[in-house]
């Protein structure tokens, strides 16, 4: 097989590779990294886990170490996280060169973003939306000079689900050059194919996993027939039973609505789980503080965590595509992964569509019923607690929200007013310990001439 030298790469990035434990290219680099290399365009559909990011960060950066310029790459990801995980195999694979890379994604300050990207960074990684939304306010940084365009998660990108990217994606590609590298990478490329290949048309070259099933071998999966009414007590149950059975388990369980992932987290911390939901937690999960990210399916593309050992879906993927990304942040290059998926009366048709587009059956899992019949009751109570307590907690931000819609109605600025408080309170903090000083001063001076009272009464 050829090794990462007989697919044209340099010394120097082959080394990079050895260092960080890439000995082998895997299938999608073998098939890819050539012709990106060519300077053709590429579309590269292969299985979650599987290597696709180095099969584009390692061309490019051959390529950039021949003419280093900056913007010499622009790389589109749906999220935060993936954006973060990128831009890392950028920097330890590119670290000889000294590359410059520059994250732009939304939570962080447009200011300091735009002046990063002011500085001419090689390699920009980015979610459309903010990034779109500099292009439209500031005129300090350039993508017209751009040598490599890539779309990671390409089919999330262009598909209108919950967050649609179309109109920033047309922002953006107004703002690239006609003449560039266009790569588009993902473990479900193929139903978005048409729409993909309008987008590169440089002797697109189209590199397509061939396996039988679109899942990996090393992936257990399983399904869980349940009445809708006992899963959470079943869900207990599974957490309990792998905990036991695994050393050091770590699980990602996947749930259809970001409410039921407050709960499910409330619920399996009674439990005394170390459960996180997933957008404060993601690092602390990787670092194993907790061992169980209850997460939705902003977390189910290519977040790249290799101890996950169990996915656990709460609910069954309405689409088979969803269902692949999911199972696939566990069985990562080469290891073994177990995914349970819990079905309920209702879902079975889903479980069926699922299985077609895999092209893999997958078995029922066998569970001691008596175990979960035994927790039943407490874990149904636990969990009418939990939305209770949830409850609760969404009738103080409703409470805050009327607030400031009573303030708007009042023709008052909500955030202006809140300013206003915030400073006010701050004044008076100032005046508090401004009175304290001086307090302290007063009896200070006091005690002080007390004291020189007595010690000249003293020698009289
Ligand atoms: N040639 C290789 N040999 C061994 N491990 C590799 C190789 N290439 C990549 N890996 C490792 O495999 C893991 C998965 O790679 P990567 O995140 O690129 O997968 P992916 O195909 O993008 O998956 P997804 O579709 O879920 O995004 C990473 O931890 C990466 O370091």
């Amino acid at each position: 097989m050829a090794g990462f030298a007989e697919l044209g790469l340099s010394s120097w990035l082959v080394e990079q590779c050895w260092q960080l434990g890439l000995k082998q290219p895997t299938p999608v680099q073998l098939g890819c990294i050539p012709a990106i290399l060519e300077g053709r365009d590429c579309l590269g559909c292969a299985k979650t886990g599987s290597g696709k990011t180095a099969a584009f960060v390692l061309p490019i950066l051959q390529k950039l170490s021949e003419d280093p310029y900056g913007i010499f790459c622009l790389v589109l990801t749906p999220t935060r996280e993936l954006a973060y995980q990128i831009a890392e195999q950028f920097r330890v694979l590119g670290k000889p060169l000294g590359l410059k890379d520059c994250i732009i994604v939304g939570g962080m300050d447009m200011v300091v973003q735009a002046l990063e990207l002011s500085r001419k960074p090689h390699v920009v990684i980015a979610t459309p939306g903010r990034l779109a939304d500099h292009l439209r306010s500031s005129s300090t940084f350039s993508m017209r000079k751009i040598r490599f365009l890539v779309m990671d998660e390409a089919d999330r990108l262009l598909e209108q689900g919950c967050t649609d990217f179309t109109a920033d994606l047309e922002t953006i590609l107004a703002s690239v050059p006609a003449h560039r590298q266009t790569l588009l990478f993902s473990a479900t490329l193929t139903d978005t194919l048409k729409e993909l290949q309008g987008l590169a048309t440089n002797q697109p070259f189209f590199w397509e996993a061939q396996a039988p099933v679109r899942t990996v071998e090393q992936l257990d999966q399983r399904y869980l027939l349940v009445p809708e009414k006992v899963k959470d007590a079943y869900l207990v149950h599974l957490v309990q039973t792998f905990q036991d059975q695994l050393e050091d388990c770590s699980i990602i369980i996947f749930t259809n609505t970001c409410k039921t992932c407050q709960i499910l987290c409330m619920m399996l911390r009674k439990f005394n789980f170390p459960a996180k939901e997933r957008f404060a937690a993601l690092a602390k999960f990787k670092s194993s503080v907790y061992r169980i990210l209850i997460a939705t399916d902003v977390a189910s593309r290519g977040l790249d965590i290799p101890t996950v050992q169990v996915v656990i879906n709460h609910n069954t993927p309405g689409l088979p595509k969803i269902y692949i990304h999911r199972v696939g942040r566990t069985a990562r290059a080469g290891r073994q992964g177990q995914a349970i998926t819990l079905v309920t009366q209702y879902d079975i048709h889903l479980l069926h569509a699922i299985e077609e587009q895999i092209k893999k059956q997958l078995e029922e899992l066998a569970v001691e019923e008596a175990d979960v019949l035994n927790i039943l009751t407490q874990v149904n109570v636990v969990r009418r607690e939990c939305e209770i307590k949830l409850e609760a907690l969404h009738f103080d931000e409703k409470k805050e929200i009327n607030k400031r819609k009573q303030l708007i109605l009042e023709g008052k600025d909500p955030d202006l007013e809140a300013k206003r408080k915030a400073e006010l309170a701050k004044i008076k903090q100032q005046n508090r310990r401004f009175k304290e000083k001086v307090g302290q001063t007063l009896r200070r001076q006091k005690s002080g001439s007390a004291g020189r009272g007595v010690g000249l009464r003293g020698p009289q």
